[in-house]
């Protein structure tokens, strides 16, 4: 009998450039090829050409025209012809030359320019956010969202900008970013620069009659606003952390409160500000004496967690977090070879299920401070989690020994390179010439490929989902009875992500899909593809808290607000107005 040949191994993308069909006419735009899950490496991709953001300020002029011209002279061949393809939105003349496109005027190199280049990265602490750039092959291929479902990020070091999921994505769905830095909502921003007059499938509510979807719009739009205004707040004062006195830091963490529960349970906000919104609390605890190492190294690695959803290993706070754990935490010794990054999630991973553990066994004390007690965990969140009784949640399953899984079966996803996939028709070998996963990282841009999880070679090894979604399924289970006696409707559906129930959540209990359960429904309205259709509100209604509600709950922390400006110490500070035209206070540096 012959031999058998070795299956032949295809890389499958996770996903493609496409015009979708069945929506209002983006042009392209890149699409899933397979479920994405939250936190997954979509593509990497070299800038083709990099500018600070303030050349979207200037006059439309010959000098940025002939500036930018001379830049595209440069490109090779390939690359020219990529930017050719690109769309553009601002007029210029096209003289047709015998079929050749010539543009004459001001706005053609600029045109195409602004048109395309995206914010290397939304989160003001990438030292690259005051920057934008062209990425030709994938980046530039995918399409604006007020609410996206993912977020860029650029690492300097390796000189490629890299897309994440930040929720899961449904095979098919559009993959989409914020083109306004900061993630702001922004409708005016997008006319002025990208002369977009923006269709997303959030804006698009606009042109329904839904008042409740419109309401919920609207409100969420709000929200985000203040979402942003506190948390610019809340960095200032974190970054201050050391030198606040008592009182100072605790209106800080009160402030935290509320801005979590906005970040997290309202909005479902899961890109940088989640990851920044961790990292201050982190700061604020070290600073606070009375915050146990307990609540420090908890909020180290909630950073650390959603920091790596939206960026991956290399976001720039990820060193900084990483030092802290292993010096302070973890208590490697000094010249200890350095950790890579998988040791590290291992290890992170485990810091996260002995923390929850922890506070299983022992009550929130014993790891946090009051401070930090009353700002993350309110009294009435720690209910006691008795029988229910009338639980129709199916997907939701119950742990009744609410054990943490055993070490090393948490999700990951992360650098979902290219990994084998058999396909048994085939009879052909392996092609040995095929790009290694990192050689084909090297190449302009790829779009990354589905992950085999059971393959030894890859990266991050196994992933136990019904172990993940066990271990969420107790405190998913408390929210709602919360839910039900507040009579909130946000946290009666889809599981909102965050403030306490996130924080066992995204550590130990996201699994691919599942994790999240019906967190894919997210505190948004029903759209009809994607978070609509699994969103569990067959009538489209929005989702959220009443507008009501929201205000009331923040009033509490509007006050804390105020309390700092009042305070003596930040009183010498700059008090400026803020983009709503609100008093901010700003800390000087
Ligand atoms: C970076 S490109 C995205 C890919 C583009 N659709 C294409 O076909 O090449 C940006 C351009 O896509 C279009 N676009 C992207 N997002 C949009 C949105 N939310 N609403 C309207 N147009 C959008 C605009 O023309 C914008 O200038």
């Amino acid at each position: 009998m012959p031999p058998k040949k070795k299956a032949a191994s295809v890389p499958v993308p996770l996903a493609r450039v496409s015009r979708p069909t069945g929506e209002h006419d983006l042009g392209e735009g890149l699409v899933a090829n397979r479920m994405i899950p939250a936190g997954t490496r979509i593509v990497l991709e070299e800038p083709a050409l990099v500018c600070k953001t303030s050349i979207l300020l200037l006059p439309q002029n010959q000098a940025i025209e002939d500036r930018l011209k001379v830049e595209f002279e440069e490109f090779d061949e390939a690359t020219k012809e990529k930017v050719n393809e690109l769309t553009n939105n601002f007029p210029c003349k096209d003289i047709g030359n015998f079929g050749e496109k010539v543009y004459i005027d001001t706005h053609y190199s600029s045109g195409i320019f602004k048109s395309n280049a995206i914010p290397l990265s939304p989160d003001p602490s990438n030292e690259h956010s005051d920057s934008i750039g062209l990425f030709p092959v994938f980046l530039c291929k995918v399409n604006h969202s007020c609410r996206p479902n993912s977020m860029q990020s650029f690492n300097s070091k390796m000189n490629v900008a890299t897309l994440h999921a930040i929720e899961d994505i449904n095979a098919g769905d559009q993959i989409t970013i914020s083109y306004v830095p900061e993630c702001k909502f922004d409708r005016n921003y997008l006319w002025k620069y990208y002369r977009i007059n923006c269709y997303c499938s959030w804006c698009r509510i606009l042109d329904r009659e839904d008042e409740q979807q419109l309401e919920r719009f609207h409100e969420s739009n709000e929200n985000h606003d203040i979402i942003q205004r506190k948390l610019r707040i809340h960095t200032k004062l974190a970054s201050k952390a050391h030198e606040l006195d008592k009182e100072t830091l605790g209106a800080a963490f009160k402030i935290g409160r509320g801005l979590l529960s906005m970040i997290s349970r309202i909005e479902d906000v899961s890109d940088y500000r989640l990851g920044q919104f961790y990292y201050n609390m982190f700061l604020l605890t070290i600073a606070d004496k009375g915050s146990s190492k307990g609540a420090i190294e908890f909020f180290a690695a909630l950073a650390w967690d959603a920091y790596r959803t939206c960026g991956g290993t290399d976001a720039p706070k990820i060193p900084e977090i990483m030092k802290f754990m292993q010096k302070n935490v973890l208590q490697i010794p000094r010249g200890a070879p350095p950790m890579t990054a998988l040791d590290w999630h291992e290890q992170i991973n485990q810091t996260l299920v002995d923390l929850v553990q922890q506070h299983e066994q022992h009550g929130e004390k014993e790891v946090s401070s009051e401070l930090y007690r009353e700002a993350i965990w309110p009294e009435d969140d720690l209910i006691d989690d008795e029988d229910e009784g009338d639980d129709h949640d199916s997907d939701d399953g119950d742990n009744e020994d609410n054990q943490p899984p055993p070490p090393g079966q948490l999700m990951v996803t992360e650098w979902i390179f290219f990994t084998k996939e058999v396909d048994s028709q085939a009879g052909d070998t392996t092609d040995e010439d095929e790009p290694s996963a990192k050689e084909r990282a090297k190449l302009d841009g790829f779009v990354v490929s589905e992950d085999d999880s059971n393959d030894s070679n890859s990266e991050w090894g196994s992933r136990d989902e019904e172990a993940l979604i066990a271990l969420s399924a107790k405190k998913k289970k408390m929210m709602r009875k919360k839910a039900k006696k507040e009579g909130n409707p946000i946290q009666g559906r889809g599981r909102p992500r965050g403030s306490r129930a996130s924080i066992r959540g995204r550590g130990t209990g996201r699994g691919r899909g599942g994790g999240r359960g019906r967190g894919a429904s997210r505190g948004r309205p029903s759209l009809g593809r994607g978070r609509g259709t699994h969103s569990g509100t067959p009538s489209g209604r929005p989702r959220g808290r009443p507008r009501k509600s929201v205000s009331n709950e923040y009033e509490e922390d509007d006050e804390a607000a105020d309390g700092i400006e009042a305070n003596s110490e930040v009183q010498d500070a700059d008090s400026v107005e803020d983009d709503d035209g609100g008093q901010v206070v700003v800390i000087e540096d």
